[in-house]
């Protein structure tokens, strides 16, 4: 196997990341790849083929960063979709193949992602069942369907994994929930975290952490796309064309990300360091308490949280 170490830009995103690139990949998770990033996964080897049962965004999304960061080739991609249109835009968009009925796929796969929402997951597991054996990993990323569900659906004897996706993973940025059963083993981990890798940051948490974590974390770029529209119409309403109200915005808020994360100081000290004593900043802080600003957002996530837990 030939490998190539390539440093680059993602096209979307500043950071700067070091992929493995593979003039030559013969099994869908490559073990050279996995130690090169200190993820060792033993000798066994993963079945090659990755089957999605639904290919609605969320899919599509994943899909999109596994082949961008090569975890995976699109000729070891499946999807299963009941649309035939979005089955063609699929396969002719990734080169991937999508179908309306994946069975023998499912049968090869090494890992099944359940990509489907939830009142679609009972009709999905139906299917699954007969076609998946103990070495079968399904993962789940339907919102609010617990692991004890997905064992009375598939079994217990099987290897299930529950994953609350990132929603950023265009930008390779934003972390991803995962816990398992007692069913997968430490190779099992180390593959699931090798194709989470590809979308952003992991975090595994205890799943009574899940429905707090949906409705914080991965809810969470909602607040900054509402404060990034709501600060373009402030700035437009003070005389800046969109566009410009636009940018201005976007860069405060990739700076203020950046600050935050390499300084690793508390909000409140930068706040504290901009507001000039009878200053701009100041007046502005003000009218925005008295907006209940914050009691607003931690309104806001509480009830995303109590939405999550409803459902479950
Ligand atoms: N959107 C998000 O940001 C997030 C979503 N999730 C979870 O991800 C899951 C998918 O969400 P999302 O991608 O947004 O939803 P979409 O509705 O975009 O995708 C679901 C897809 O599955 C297809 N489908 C329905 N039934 C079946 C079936 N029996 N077999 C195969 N395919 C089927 C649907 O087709 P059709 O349209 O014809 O019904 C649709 O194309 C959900 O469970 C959601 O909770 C989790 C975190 C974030
Ligand atoms: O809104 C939803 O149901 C999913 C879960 C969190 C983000 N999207």
């Amino acid at each position: 196997m030939v490998r190539l170490c390539t440093t680059f830009l993602i096209p979307w995103c500043s950071k700067k990341i070091v992929v493995i690139q593979q003039a030559h990949l013969d099994n869908g998770y490559n073990k050279s790849y996995n130690e090169e990033n200190g993820i060792k996964r033993g000798g066994r080897e993963m079945s090659k083929d990755i089957v999605f049962c639904g290919g609605g965004n969320m899919a599509e999304n994943i899909i999109k960063g596994l082949l961008y960061k090569k975890v995976v080739l699109p000729e070891n991609v499946t999807v299963n979709e009941l649309l035939p249109a979005r089955c063609e835009y699929l396969s002719k968009t990734y080169g991937i193949t999508a179908v309306t009925n994946a069975d023998d796929a499912i049968k090869r796969a090494g890992l099944v992602i359940i990509a489907v929402n939830p009142l679609q997951v009972p009709p999905v597991t139906k299917v699954l069942n007969p076609l998946i054996n103990e070495k079968t990993i399904v993962l789940s990323i339907a919102a609010g369907i617990p692991i004890k569900t997905l064992e009375n659906q598939l079994g217990s004897d099987r290897k299930i994994v529950r994953v609350v996706p990132n929603t950023l993973i265009q930008a390779g940025s934003g972390y991803s929930a995962v816990c398992m059963n007692g069913c997968c083993d430490d190779q099992d981990k180390s593959l699931i975290t090798h194709v989470l890798d590809a979308l952003g940051q992991i975090m595994y948490l205890k799943e009574d952490l899940f429905n707090s974590f949906s409705g914080f974390s991965n809810v969470g770029p909602l607040w900054l796309y509402k404060m990034v529209e709501a600060l373009t119409d402030a700035g437009v309403y003070v005389g800046f064309s969109r566009t410009d109200a636009r940018n201005m915005v976007i860069k405060n808020m990739l700076g203020t990300a950046v600050v935050l994360e390499e300084t690793g100081e508390h909000p409140a000290v930068k706040v504290d360091q901009m507001t000039s004593p009878g200053g701009v900043s100041i007046e502005a802080l003000k009218v925005l308490q008295q907006g209940n600003f914050s009691s607003a957002l931690m309104n806001s996530v509480i009830a995303g949280i109590d939405k999550a837990n409803s459902i479950e």
